[in-house]
């Protein structure tokens, strides 16, 4: 662990010699978090301390309760000045905003209700916005874009703002300007007391971070977390994730996907990014044929819908979920890195202000094993973000990118990244995978392409169409009805088949003589390490998963044991590479 500013390692506290406020300690217990994460126990001290703090730490480090710990500490500890609005956390989406929200209430499920929160976003009536304000909340966890325009309305008094806020959080710092918020936050700080504590948490540094921290922090301590692992400093991927390639041409990574899943050389809940809508919706058709099920999300998607789908996939509801992650961001970051002038920039707000179509960034996908990158994303920050939803809180996990021609030049661009990171210069990260063998691969060719030609672009346009309804059906129900009912969520399904075609009975397994003996080796090894572990490796139900929640040494165990057995069977890859 090392600190930007200089300062000497620490010992490992646990949260009770952090010196936080009891109620804090039984939340924490309730929530069964063993001990603080580094950027826990790191920045904890310095928020109470009162310092401004610039904490920078890998994806799923926990920084959220690194923030959201001392800053109630501290409200709770002058509970006689609570009046007014005095902490503000400003996050980049909707679905971040609901995130925090949900921590912030559990840790404050001991307070006797001393503090309130809230949570304000653009996708709420001005009414119910109004009404959430009128209840002079003592916490407020918004998007910049939406608190600029409370201000500008007169729904947050600026007077009052100026006088009673005492923390000021920026989370997901390195995708706040990249959203689109800076001229919000221009003008946000302009009521910002000169005593507010204002900390900024990120996961990647940028020039975007170096602004804010001019823009809003005054003389900040900058804690720059990273992990010593062995002989390899890892420092913006957990180091408990794994890096693999498949290589392949761009027409054949249908086929390479179903290899993967119909042999279960992935382990499931799986992640699965693309960058454009149309090719969730191709996969999606696709693995349907195949009896295998998976939800789409992307920002096209009614905002309720969103946060159910990703509700039901933390519950475990279904294993695999095709993820459409914002190119516009990426674009603009990739504008930004390139020093170039970001003229439509507030266009693009705008759109951004209606959409805030970031449907995955930062976002805590529980129980996440693999990530597929099915495209490449854009750019390097958008790879380690994608990759970050996986190996959260020190659980580990794979990332598996589809590498075709034409993405050389960002996968060296993100060895150059990785490896340098590393401190190893010239060491690979990102290895190809070990288990797929080009007989596996070919043995399911005649099906898979079979099947692609009956996925046609008319099919795709009709089954996002359907989705798009049905889910805007399942979001004004959701909103009208459901919300006194939470137990009758569940009966909303986001993984319906959406194909007009019955998916045929003959597809649903692999007959014998078209298996890969080396593939199905590895899989029965992954089966048996499972099984060893007592994880059954078929669907992950919600009812197995509460089982497996219960003991979390076996969700590490296995998945190290995994790990193991991923690495055990590398040399395949030397005598099979696809
Ligand atoms: N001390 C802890 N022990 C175990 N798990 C923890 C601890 N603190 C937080 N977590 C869990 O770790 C997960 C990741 O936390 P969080 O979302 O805060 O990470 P993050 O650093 O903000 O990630 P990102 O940069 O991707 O947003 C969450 O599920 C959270 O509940």
């Amino acid at each position: 662990m090392s600190h930007g500013d200089g300062e000497d390692e620490e010992e490992a506290l646990g949260f009770e010699e952090l010196g936080l406020d009891p109620r804090l300690l039984r939340a924490i217990a309730k929530r069964g978090l063993p001990k603080p994460t580094l950027i826990q126990q790191t920045a904890i001290p310095r928020i109470l301390e009162g310092k401004d703090v610039v904490g920078r730490a890998k994806t799923g480090s926990g920084k959220t309760f690194a923030y959201l710990l001392p800053m109630i500490h501290k409200l709770l500890a002058h509970t006689e000045n609570a009046t007014g609005l005095k902490a503000l956390v400003l996050v980049p989406t909707r679905e971040l905003c609901q995130q925090v929200f949900d921590e912030l209430e559990s840790l404050l499920n001991f307070s006797g209700g001393v503090l309130t929160a809230v949570q304000l976003t653009t996708s709420m009536s001005s009414a119910v916005v109004k009404g959430a304000v009128t209840r002079r909340p003592n916490i407020v966890v918004s998007t910049p874009g939406c608190v600029a325009s409370c201000i500008a309305d007169g729904t947050i008094s600026a007077p009052s703002l100026k006088e009673s806020l005492a923390t000021l959080v920026l989370d997901e710092a390195d995708l706040l300007l990249s959203y689109g918020y800076e001229e919000d936050l221009q003008k946000l700080v302009l009521h910002v007391p000169p005593r507010c504590q204002c900390i900024l948490m990120s996961a990647t540094t940028s020039a975007d971070v170096d602004k804010l921290k001019k823009l809003v922090l005054h003389d900040p301590v900058t804690l720059t977390l990273t992990e010593v692992d062995g002989s390899t400093k890892d420092d913006v991927v957990p180091s408990t994730v794994q890096q693999f390639m498949v290589r392949c041409e761009a027409e054949d990574k249908l086929l390479h996907l179903l290899t993967l899943v119909r042999f279960e050389l992935i382990q499931k809940k799986a992640l699965i990014f693309v960058n454009a809508i149309d090719t969730s919706f191709k996969i999606k058709l696709f693995l349907e044929q195949f009896g295998i099920k998976s939800a789409v999300l992307n920002a096209e998607l009614p905002q309720n819908s969103r946060l159910h789908i990703l509700k039901e996939f933390n519950l475990g509801l279904f294993d695999y979920m095709i993820a459409t992650d914002d190119g516009k961001s990426d674009k603009l970051e990739t504008e930004d890195q390139a020093g170039g002038k970001l003229k439509n920039r507030k266009k693009l707000k705008k759109r951004i202000m209606d959409a805030e179509f970031g449907v995955v960034r930062g976002v805590d996908f529980k129980n996440v094993y693999t990530v597929v990158n099915f495209d490449l994303p854009r750019t390097v920050t958008g790879y380690i973000h994608r990759i970050g939803r996986t190996g959260r809180a020190g659980n580990a996990g794979v990332a598996v990118s589809f590498v075709c021609e034409g993405d050389e030049g960002l996968l060296s661009s993100l060895e150059d990244v990785l490896s340098g990171d590393s401190g190893n210069a010239g060491e690979k990260r990102i290895l190809p995978f070990p288990t797929i063998t080009s007989g596996a691969v070919e043995s399911l060719r005649y099906r898979a392409e079979d099947v692609a030609r009956g996925v046609t672009k008319i099919s795709i346009r009709e089954a996002r169409a359907k989705e798009l309804k049905m889910e805007i059906l399942n979001s004004e129900r959701l909103k009208a009805h459901f919300e006194d009912n939470p137990a009758d969520l569940k009966l909303l399904k986001h993984d319906k088949p959406l194909s007009k075609r019955q998916p045929p009975q003959h597809l649903r397994s692999v007959p014998e003589y078209l298996r890969d003996a080396e593939v199905m080796a590895a899989g029965k090894a992954m089966k048996a390490a499972n099984a060893a572990i007592g994880r059954p490796s078929v669907s992950y139900t919600k009812k197995r998963k509460q089982n497996w929640e219960q003991d979390p040494l076996k969700s590490i165990g296995v998945r190290l044991l995994v790990g193991v057995i991923l690495v055990a069977f590398s040399p395949l890859a030397c005598c099979h590479s696809v």
